[in-house]
């Protein structure tokens, strides 16, 4: 069956935002009112293949690690409020050989999940170079959120949950910890995003504005979840 499209303009866009896609599709398989572009980015290994697959199929690829080449995506539409949400997730490769592959996709995402591995001290401590670059090559008011993976990995810690959060409230971007293995906050990280977008267009001059930290604070407590 083939899919129906119809655009809808930037003016006919409530508050006139002019870079979201706004599109209803139809078919077999897939059915949308917005669609998003969101980039998975950090360092080689802190998880982002494995944080898609767990959040697109439910499942965790244990095993060898193969490491992404130049950039793959995925689609996965989400339920907001009334609304069907398409996120197409674009997954980076962290190596720093495929950076300049990487950096033509930044201005089309409007959300990006920087992420760095809680046993790798590196990673986290490149996450002030990556935030450089997303200021370089992303547009000005892309939605970041810095995720903090592998959190089931406790015995090999070596970055403490308050240096995430520490670093994110400096930056001003919401924060949570991860387990692609276990699925903790995985949903909850792209389901904040999803609102977010969603709101950003769909958003009322009335209607009192999304604060995406105060949902995921909500939303952890509603799940009994300690973020851990
Ligand atoms: N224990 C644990 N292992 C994880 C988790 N996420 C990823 N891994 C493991 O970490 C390794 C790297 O995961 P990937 O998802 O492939 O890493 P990546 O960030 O996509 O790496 P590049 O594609 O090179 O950028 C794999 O061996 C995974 O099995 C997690 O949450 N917990
Ligand atoms: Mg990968």
């Amino acid at each position: 069956m083939s899919a129906r499209k119809t655009s809808l303009t930037d003016k006919q866009t409530k508050n006139g935002t002019s870079k979201y896609v706004l599109e209803r599709c139809a078919s077999i398989n897939e059915y949308y009112d917005i669609a998003f572009k969101v980039m998975l980015l950090g360092d080689s290994s802190v998880g982002k293949t494995c944080v898609l697959v767990r959040f697109k199929d439910g499942a965790f690829l244990g095993g060898n690690f193969i490491a992404t080449v130049g950039i793959d995506f995925r689609n996965k539409v989400v339920d907001v409020d009334n609304l069907k949400v398409k996120l197409q997730i674009w997954d980076t490769a962290g190596q720093e050989r495929f950076r300049s592959v990487t950096h033509a996709y930044y201005r089309d995402a409007q959300a990006l999940l920087l992420l760095y591995d809680i046993t790798s001290k590196l990673s986290f401590d490149n996450i002030r170079a990556w935030l450089t670059e997303i200021h370089e090559y992303a547009q000005k008011d892309v939605v970041i959120m810095l995720l903090g993976n592998k959190s089931d990995m406790a015995a090999e810690r070596v970055v403490k949950k308050e240096e995430g959060e520490k670093l994110a409230k400096e930056y001003g971007v919401p924060f949570m910890e991860t387990s692609a293995k276990t699925g903790v906050n995985v949903e909850l990280a792209f389901l904040a995003i999803a609102k977010e977008l969603k709101h950003r267009v769909t958003q009322q001059p009335n209607e009192p504005k999304f604060q995406i930290h105060d949902y995921i604070e909500s939303q952890k407590q509603k799940s009994g979840c300690c973020g851990l």
